[in-house]
């Protein structure tokens, strides 16, 4: 085809421009490329704008700030007009979460968090824009949950409302902690906070056998002042504990229990916990959150299990020798304070137990009649009425006549005689039978005083020899 020479172009341009077909192709493209520069040059503005009037924040899940803002919103999802907070918010998420209580009961939380998606709240008279993001893709490694952020962008160009929103956040987390107990697991080489703070429980609330539980408590506060002596001398300051016996004998809750009353937090770690290894399991012991406990539940049950495979195949990978030198190398001049508990002590090996590695194990056996009676009284000896024990006393208590007197139920009449009773029928069986302390939290959680008493013998079990018996 012959290439038209530049009068032939300049021909059919000419004759093109007078085309009403082409003329509206022209405008058209030109209408095209106006909107083009407009979108554009709005994309600019809007940039600009962005920079200018806008400020933006975002806030990784892996950052503690994360956990506290969600907390924080969903405090004023929950209050938002009384504090001046507006919150538009209609895609929510629930966090559930319990509070155990020292009897065994439980109460159930739910805070309705925003979930993930647009929200928009009014904060000191500011219009904020909250973006929560999940990345399907993204795990964070440490949590095993997917990866998250949250973008706040504020209709201000006031940077200073955000440190003000977050200290606020993390006021409202320090007060929910105060008077309570945190519990951290291991997720991965890190330690996580395990549900809801948990109410502090009276360490007498746990009955231990006399003198068990000030004799740990007061070696515990021993410790804990003599952090100068250890430094002076060179010596890990660190201290181990070791509590053994039965099961359901208020070894892991005594722990609690102290652990709240020094206002000290409790790191759990199961020894056999799937995809734990040496390494991590050293990384955990050296990087435990401050002013914490770390509580190695049931030692023993670690090795017994790396021996045969569980039925998926799964074998716990922590070897015992990696246990000595995660032990022994907390070695920093950090305060570390170990707590085992083990059902079987003498299934431990003699290497693990040595001063140095554990520096004071106490047995915590099944109920002693003094144990069963001091946790009866714990139950049913709360009110007044309840302790009455002489006539006179009754009387008094219940506001009635000597005659009157003889209506009143048994367990008014005389709890700390019910008691007694029940001592002695603890008394009369513990040398061949025993009956664990968890068992009767139950059995009282579930009855009056006098049926409790009278149906006590149903809990006995065969009893097992305790290492602490005469041959
Ligand atoms: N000595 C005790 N005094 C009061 N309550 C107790 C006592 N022992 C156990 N309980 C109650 O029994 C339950 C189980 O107790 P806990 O888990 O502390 O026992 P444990 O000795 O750690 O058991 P395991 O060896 O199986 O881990 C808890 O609810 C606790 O309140």
């Amino acid at each position: 085809m012959p290439i038209p020479g530049p009068l032939e172009f300049t021909y059919i341009s000419a004759n093109s421009l007078s085309s009403p077909y082409f003329s509206a192709g022209f405008g058209l493209m030109g209408v095209g490329a106006g909107l083009a520069i407009f979108r554009r040059g709005g994309v600019v503005l809007a940039g600009l704008a962005r920079r200018r009037l806008l400020v933006s924040l975002e806030i990784p899940s892996k950052d503690r700030s994360y956990a506290w803002f969600l907390e924080w919103m969903s405090v004023q999802a929950r209050t938002p007009k009384s504090r001046g907070i507006s919150l538009r918010s209609h895609q929510l998420s629930v966090e559930t979460n319990y509070t155990q209580h020292d009897n065994g009961s439980s109460d159930v939380q739910f805070s309705l968090v925003p979930g993930p998606g647009t929200h928009w709240i009014k904060y000191k008279g500011t219009w904020m824009q909250v973006v929560r993001e999940r990345d399907s893709k993204m795990l964070d490694m440490t949590s095993g949950t997917p990866w998250e952020t949250v973008t706040l962008t504020a209709l201000s160009r006031d940077r200073a409302l955000f440190p003000l929103l977050l200290s606020e956040a993390r006021d409202i987390a320090t007060r929910r902690q105060e008077g309570k107990v945190v519990i951290y697991t291991a997720w991965g080489a890190e330690w996580k906070q395990f549900g809801t703070p948990r109410l502090k429980r009276d360490v007498n609330s746990v009955v231990l056998e006399k003198g068990i539980s000030e004799r740990i408590e007061k070696d515990l506060i021993s410790f804990l002042n003599r952090a100068k002596w250890y430094s002076e001398r060179g010596i890990p300051y660190r201290r181990g504990y070791l509590l053994y016996g039965p099961p359901g004998s208020g070894k892991t809750s005594f722990i609690q229990a102290l652990a709240g009353k020094l206002s000290y937090n409790i790191c759990v770690l199961n020894l056999s916990q799937r995809g734990l290894m040496d390494d991590k399991l050293t990384h955990l012991l050296m990087n435990a959150p401050e002013r914490s406990i770390i509580l190695l539940e049931d030692v023993d049950a670690a090795f017994n299990k790396r021996v045969q495979s569980s039925s998926d195949g799964y074998q716990s990978s922590v070897t015992f020798s990696g246990l000595l030198n995660a032990l022994d190398g907390v070695a920093s001049s950090e305060e570390r304070i170990i707590f085992m508990t083990t059902n079987h002590i003498e299934r431990l090996d003699p290497a693990l137990i040595r001063p140095g590695r554990v520096d004071l194990q106490e047995f915590i056996g099944d109920a002693t009649p003094e144990q069963a009676r001091r946790l009866f009284l714990r139950f049913y000896g709360e009110s007044s009425m309840a302790t009455a024990s002489t006539p006179a006393e009754v009387k008094e208590a219940v506001g009635a006549s000597e005659e009157e007197t003889s209506s009143v139920p048994s367990e008014m009449r005389g709890i700390p005689a019910l008691a007694d009773e029940l001592a002695e029928i603890v008394a009369a069986r513990t040398s061949t039978r025993s009956v664990s302390m968890a068992s009767l939290q139950g059995h009282f959680i579930r009855q009056s005083a006098e049926d409790a008493v009278r149906s006590m013998d149903e809990l006995f079990t065969q009893r097992e020899e305790s290492p602490n018996d005469s041959p």
